[in-house]
């Protein structure tokens, strides 16, 4: 079978095709001016991605890796039905929710001294163990437990076969590209094959393998290992929260139809049409706002502290879509039940 588009070049072939879901030129322009301001600041840089989040590994070695190798495999789909009532997870006396309480979990377990960052570990690791692990301090549980349980003793089995059991083995094979990592890791962990259809073409999103290469290149600083000469190449991450946050800011529109349904709670699934729009236009929506924040910084020949490159702009966008819940609430985000994000 033919090779899947890769996203940014999936993105542009669904934007161009998009029915329900529009790229607003002003919104792209406006949303690259609002991260003009940010541009010399924590928040576009990648020293941001350890000291504005607490939960994230403050060391860049081989157990760090480890650390975001486990929660990139388990990143995903953490919305609840109703947002009063959700998967709460308390460590060091906050309460976290969605990612955040997965990060806080597992260091809840590493505490009480279970390895769950380790393959051995969680390669053979049973459905209890992990519901006590991954255990709300609510009543609504993190949801997708089984399926979480099966991508942990599929993952850690395949790390402990083909890499000795040290995803920093997988880092080392890919040679300090980027692109080849993220081969590496769809072709060797089914779990990551963010892939589907869109108008008879097999298009990919990779949203799972995409950040856990630009969460690796983060934790390791952009140093040794981490110094992906490619790394500009990877897109943002289609997952369920920029879709929502670039409607927000007016960069993305949705039709009356498309918003309609979001509005009355439909969910989606994995693979729609419209589904496939929403990413899609998303991924390329941020990358039409990277050109446009570079030319910005140009003409203001301000020379950024360090390269302004897709994945900062997602991590940006993602930590405002956290910190502006509240004025978000009107914007619906599409709901699809999927272990892809
Ligand atoms: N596009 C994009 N999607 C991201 C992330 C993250 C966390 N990563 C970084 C964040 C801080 C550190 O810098 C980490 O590196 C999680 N997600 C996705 O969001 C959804 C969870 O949302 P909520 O239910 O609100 O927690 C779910 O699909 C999850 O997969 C990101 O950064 N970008």
């Amino acid at each position: 079978m033919d090779a899947p588009l890769p996203p940014r070049e999936s993105a542009q072939f669904i934007a161009e095709r998009s029915r329900d879901v529009f790229i607003d030129g002003g919104g792209v322009r406006r949303v690259a001016e609002l991260l003009l301001a940010e541009a010399s600041g924590p928040g576009l840089r990648l020293e941001g991605w350890k000291a504005l989040h607490e939960l994230n590994p403050q060391a860049a070695d081989e157990a760090a890796v480890s650390w975001v190798f486990l929660t990139d495999t388990l990143n995903f789909s953490f919305w609840s039905e109703s947002d009063e009532h959700k998967c709460l997870v308390k460590y060091r006396g906050r309460a976290y929710s969605g990612y955040w309480a997965l990060c806080a979990a597992v260091h809840r377990a590493l505490d009480q001294g279970i390895p769950i960052t380790s393959a051995s570990y969680y390669a053979t690791v049973t459905l209890d163990e992990v519901r006590h692990i991954f255990r709300s301090d609510t009543e609504v549980s993190m949801p997708m437990m089984e399926e979480r349980h099966r991508i942990l003793n599929e993952t850690g089995t395949i790390l402990l076969e083909k890499f000795g059991g040290s995803f920093l083995n997988c880092v080392r094979k890919s040679e300090n590209s980027a692109q080849k990592l993220v081969s590496l890791v769809v072709e060797n962990f089914p779990s990551y094959r963010d892939v589907t259809q869109f108008e008879g073409k097999r298009v990919s999103f990779y949203k799972r393998a995409q950040i856990l290469v630009a969460d690796t290149w983060s934790v390791l600083e952009g140093k040794g290992d981490g110094c992906f000469t490619d790394i500009s190449s990877v897109t943002m991450f289609a997952d369920y929260r920029l879709p929502q946050v670039l409607v927000h800011l007016g960069a993305l529109k949705y039709s009356d139809e498309l918003l309609k349904k979001l509005r009355k709670g439909e969910m989606l699934s994995y693979g729609d049409r419209q589904e496939v729009e929403i990413r899609g236009c998303s991924l390329w929506c941020v990358e039409l706002i990277r050109d446009c924040l570079l030319e910005l910084i140009d003409r203001k020949s301000e020379k950024p502290n360090a390269e302004i490159n897709s994945i900062l702009l997602d991590y940006c966008l993602w930590d405002y879509a956290r910190d502006h819940r509240e004025d978000m609430k009107g914007i619906p985000f599409h709901r699809t039940r999927c272990i892809y994000y």
